[in-house]
């Protein structure tokens, strides 16, 4: 790596040693301050390659000098680290020219990729600033988007950067996790947010009517289209359409729509004059798209189309941090509509965050709403959340039991990672979980036959001399008419 100047900005005198030591040992020169004005004064005099500078400083928002920096010196790239970790904070950053944004605290390994990253683009190609092009920067409320837990962090990074692109973009999360919102808000924040935005779920149209809802029909083309209709292409032209439950859509009308993206224009239903379409798309999808695939249910060629940028969209359970601040944004935005204006107690807050919340954000918001309807008091208090929650709360050993094996294996999963240092278990991992649940498999189906090899065999669709040296590799001993006893404790349990 070619040895650079590097100018730090931080009035956190901490950050700026940690950051010199660390970047004077990669062998770059580092220059640091604790001022937006020296920092300026040190741009102006052509000093430095690469600036890293935190948002708020004591004489001025880093983000207000970004514009000017990027004027004055278009290829001298910017790192912006930030406490206030935000949605617009990131809109703003990446509008504004800076190459990154890193909210704090960052991993040192991260910002020196990072570092290298930008000394090795040199960006001649950022966009130019964009201040002021939507008039007077917006208050942090107006923002739609609430939640500044790590896992949300990736996902406005990742808005942010594709903000100012016409990239098609894939929405994965449970349902009521905020996946139409961040579609909005691409569309919002985004270079079309002059044209129309268009949402058409598949879930909610009767199949054989999606292809003449997508893309419209002529007149006279099947029995009951009596007029000439236009499709939600159409009325999405130089804006944005929005695929809701793309996983639902049928096999004919995903045939078209992959035409459709890979020759930009479009026929309606029993026309022949193709029409250009200006249109970005987004989809969205609860369902796992690849295990559809496999089923032979979704395209594979329309799956990569659309997958060019995939944001995945954290269930509420993981990320609980997030759920005392929604929680106010919910009364908050109740007491806008005319309700009265409630608080929450500390005890509430502890058992709203310690729901599992299968409805997700939208879950959250109804009860928020509801709350602000009946609770008598300005406060709410623990007893009043719990009575009104829509599924009891599961003990650990219910949500190991409850819900599908997917989850079941899912949650123990996630306990395995977590019981690491690292969050990283030995190598092997693979061979082992499915060792993990092979033998399950196999000792309940011979539980189910009594110890009868053949029968076990059907049953599980295994060749017998397959299931015999299953049996063997696995240690599983089999009593006939009793219980298979186990050889060797679990590989991947704790
Ligand atoms: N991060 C968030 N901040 C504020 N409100 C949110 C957030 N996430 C979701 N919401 C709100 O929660 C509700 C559900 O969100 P949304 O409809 O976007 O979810 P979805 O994932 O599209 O759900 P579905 O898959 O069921 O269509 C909406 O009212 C939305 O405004």
């Amino acid at each position: 790596m070619e040895p650079a100047t590097i100018l730090v900005a931080d009035d956190d005198r901490s950050i700026c040693t940690v950051l010199h030591q660390a970047l004077s040992r990669a062998g770059h020169t580092v220059r640091t301050t604790g001022t937006a004005a020296s920092l300026w004064r040190m741009v102006e005099d052509g000093d430095g390659d690469l600036v890293i500078t935190d948002v708020v400083m004591p004489d001025e928002n880093a983000l207000d000098l970004l514009p000017r920096i990027k004027r004055l010196r278009p290829n001298l790239p910017v790192i912006v680290m930030t406490a206030q970790k935000t949605l617009l904070t990131a809109v703003k950053a990446t509008e504004r020219g800076a190459f990154e944004y890193l909210p704090k605290p960052f991993d040192l390994n991260e910002l020196l990729r990072i570092v290298q990253r930008a000394l090795n683009t040199r960006r001649g190609d950022a966009p130019p600033p964009a201040l002021d092009q939507r008039g007077q920067p917006q208050a942090e409320e107006e923002m739609p988007l609430v939640g500044r837990s790590p896992s949300m962090q990736e996902v406005y990074r990742v808005m942010a950067r594709i903000m100012g692109t016409d990239l098609t973009v894939m929405i994965t999360g449970e349902s009521g996790t905020g996946k139409e919102l961040v579609a909005r808000a691409l569309h919002d924040y985004g270079k079309r947010r002059g044209g129309p935005f268009v949402a058409i779920n598949m879930a909610a149209i009767p199949r054989d009517l999606i292809e003449s809802e997508m893309f419209g029909h002529e007149k006279g083309a099947f029995t009951g289209a009596a007029q000439r209709k236009t499709g939600r292409f159409e009325q999405a032209q130089g804006g944005t359409l929005f695929l809701d439950e793309i996983g639902d859509m049928p096999l004919d009308a995903q045939t078209r729509l992959l035409r459709v993206l890979q020759e930009g224009e479009f026929t309606t239903v029993g026309g022949r004059t193709p029409i250009r379409a200006d249109v970005r798309i987004i989809a969205a999808t609860h369902r796992d798209l690849r295990q559809l695939i496999q089923q032979g249910l979704f395209r594979e060629d329309l799956f990569y189309r659309l997958n060019v940028v995939p944001v995945r969209l954290p269930p509420l359970r993981e990320r609980r941090e997030d759920i005392a601040d929604l929680a106010r944004h919910f009364l908050k935005l109740a007491c806008d509509q005319g309700l009265p204006l409630k608080t929450l107690s500390a005890d509430a807050i502890e058992v709203l965050t310690a729901y599992h919340w299968p409805g997700n954000v939208r879950e959250l918001e109804n009860l928020m709403r509801r709350l602000a309807a009946l609770s008598a008091e300005d406060v709410i208090y623990r007893p009043d959340i719990e009575g009104e929650f829509a599924e009891p709360m599961p003990a650990d050993d219910d949500r190991r039991r409850g819900g599908s094996l997917g989850e079941a294996i899912d949650f123990h999963l996630a306990e395995y990672f977590d019981a690491h240092d690292d969050g990283l278990p030995p190598a092997g991992l693979y061979d082992r979980i499915l060792r993990e649940v092979e033998r399950p498999l196999i000792e309940r189906t011979l539980v189910a036959t009594r110890g009868n090899q053949i029968k076990a065999a059907q049953v599980l669709g295994l060749n017998r001399n397959t299931l015999r040296k299953k049996i063997r590799d696995l240690s599983i001993e089999v009593t006939r008419g009793g219980e298979p006893t186990r050889i060797g404790g679990s590989v991947a349990g704790r």
